[in-house]
């Protein structure tokens, strides 16, 4: 089909305003137009997680709160491949338009969700692609799907489809704003394509880079000056992530710290020069992440019982509560309750938490887990909970409502981090008035005051950890002392509407130095 056709065809689906109701039935929501006003520009983000649709961490609730903040400011939309949980969302999809397929990249449909608050979700429809049994990046093993890189380039396409008014759908982006790997291609293809539209990527996560073998060039349509060290090239690959940092216009990280931290060789994961080079440019900056109003104790659905400043009896109701989820002993209950929620990855310093266990233990705290991810580290983390039966429980899975009462039953979040871009855990947790405890490093050093909101410690070594523990638990031990700290860990702000200017900043002055530049 050629692109002409495909919006002709496009527009035919639009005008038949055809709905299609995948899964359970859910009311059609009232559509909020968004206001028309001269200063609000388009601005579509690309992304591979929405965390009411699909989530497997942070990335999910950054891309489903972010836009969320701007709206009020900008027209924001967001573009999501259409996993098979999407799909299955039970949200009417309307189908509203099409795009052509490039090399290997299929063609596919582009549908739309309207969220119940008026977020309009665009979602890349290519059942061959994306409506698979698993996660959006593997399977049920955590085995990656072997074309990966024909799905994300796909998604990265997808977007400059959308800019270049190739998509059938008369809404066109005055700003792309990507983020991580999976989305990295589109500010490359906008590029490669000679279209103008700028475009924004945020890492979230720089060690996960989505390189391919330099034979997939041809399959993905990039041009050979892309596959330049340069450019694209990372050490005889390709990577998506290098190819957001070479070719967007500005380059954004969720922390100031990590945003340095990352131009050198400890965190730089290999691109540390090349990310220097686009920082002494004025072209890389960290802007640390919000959360979103959900994450309120005192109206949280999700909790069983509301609860403010002060009112540790609701804390409390949750931590009994907790505490029978994971089998620990009732009679531990005059001790800390420590939780950890948490991809299970080497990121985490989960080796350090599960090391330390035992002095956990002998000071008399418990420890509740909920997290999944690589094999060896959920294992690490079961051997804990039979080593430790009514002191140590395990729940190797991925559940919302339960990781947000453990958030408000804890008394202590624990982070030991080896890298952390930015962390929402830590900020979810002190809004909950649990304390963190947590490495002195990217996001996590942004956010907590030592010894006001939480515990710091500086080096990824067992002592530097155990010294914090045990400050935590003298902390403990002191009842006002804790409660104070309690409080002011509720206090610290944290949330989107308070954290919103320096992107509203950035997007004004991309947008104003390409119109200098046309
Ligand atoms: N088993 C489970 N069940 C339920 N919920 C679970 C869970 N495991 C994790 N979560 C949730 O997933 C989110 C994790 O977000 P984080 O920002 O703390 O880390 P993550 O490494 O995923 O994010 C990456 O991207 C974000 C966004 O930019 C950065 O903050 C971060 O530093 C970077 O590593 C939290 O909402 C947490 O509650």
């Amino acid at each position: 089909m050629t692109m002409s056709n495909a919006a002709v065809q496009a527009q035919r689906i639009e005008r038949q305003d055809q709905t299609m109701r995948v899964g359970a039935s859910r009311p059609a929501p009232q559509i909020r137009t968004v206001q028309e006003n001269e200063n609000k520009k388009k601005i579509l983000f690309v992304t591979s997680e929405l965390s009411e649709l699909i989530k497997t961490g942070g990335l999910g609730d950054v891309s489903a709160a972010l836009p969320r903040a701007l709206r009020p400011h900008h027209d924001v939309r967001v573009l999501l491949p259409g996993y098979r949980q999407v799909m299955q969302s039970g949200h009417p999809i309307r189908l509203v338009g099409s795009l052509a397929g490039h090399a290997a990249l299929p063609g596919g449909r582009i549908g739309r969700i309207d969220l119940d608050d008026g977020l309009i979700v665009y979602v890349l429809i290519s059942p061959e692609l994306y409506e698979r049994d698993g996660g959006p990046y593997g399977d049920n093993r955590n085995q990656d799907w072997p074309d990966n890189h024909i799905r994300f380039a796909r998604l990265g396409l997808a977007a400059a489809d959308f800019a270049a008014g190739e998509a059938g759908i008369s809404w066109r982006p005055d700003l792309i704003h990507a983020h991580d790997w999976p989305a990295g291609l589109a500010p490359a293809y906008l590029r490669w394509r000679g279209q103008r539209t700028p475009s924004v990527f945020t890492i979230h996560n720089l060690a996960y880079q989505g390189l391919w073998r330099p034979e997939c060039r041809a399959e993905l349509a990039i041009p050979a000056e892309a596959c330049r060290m340069e450019r694209m090239e990372f050490h005889g690959q390709l990577s998506f992530l290098k190819a957001g940092i070479a070719y967007a216009d500005r380059i954004t990280t969720v922390s100031a710290t990590y945003a340095r931290e990352i131009t050198t060789p400890d965190f730089g994961c290999g691109l540390e020069g090349f990310l220097r080079e686009k920082a002494e440019h004025g072209l890389l900056c960290g802007i640390p992440n919000g959360i979103d109003e959900s994450w309120e104790p005192e109206t949280d659905a999700h909790l069983l019982r509301n609860f403010g400043v002060n009112d540790w009896e609701g804390k409390a109701v949750h931590a009994e509560h907790v505490r029978r989820q994971f089998a620990l002993e009732p009679s531990g209950s005059s001790g800390p309750l420590f939780v950890v929620v948490s991809r299970l990855v080497q990121q985490k310093g989960l080796d350090l938490t599960h090391a330390l266990a035992e002095t956990l233990v002998a000071h008399g705290g418990q420890l509740a887990v909920l997290g999944r991810g690589e094999p060896a580290v959920e294992d690490s983390m079961r051997q804990l909970a039979e080593r430790f039966p009514g002191r140590v429980g395990v729940n190797i899975g991925f559940e919302e409502t339960v990781a947000r009462r453990m958030f408000a039953g804890a008394d202590f979040l624990l982070m030991p981090s080896r890298y952390e871009p930015c962390g929402l855990s830590q900020l979810y947790a002190q809004r909950f008035g649990s304390l963190p405890v947590a490495r002195k490093t990217g996001g996590l050093a942004d956010t907590i005051e030592d010894g006001v909101t939480g515990f710091l410690f500086e080096e990824p070594s067992l002592d530097s950890y155990r010294e914090a523990l045990l400050r935590a638990f003298r902390v403990f031990a002191t009842p006002s002392l804790f409660h104070a700290m309690r409080c002011r860990a509720m206090a610290v702000p944290c949330f989107w509407r308070q954290t919103i200017d320096p992107y509203l900043r950035l997007y004004r002055q991309v947008l104003e130095s390409r119109h200098g530049e046309a």
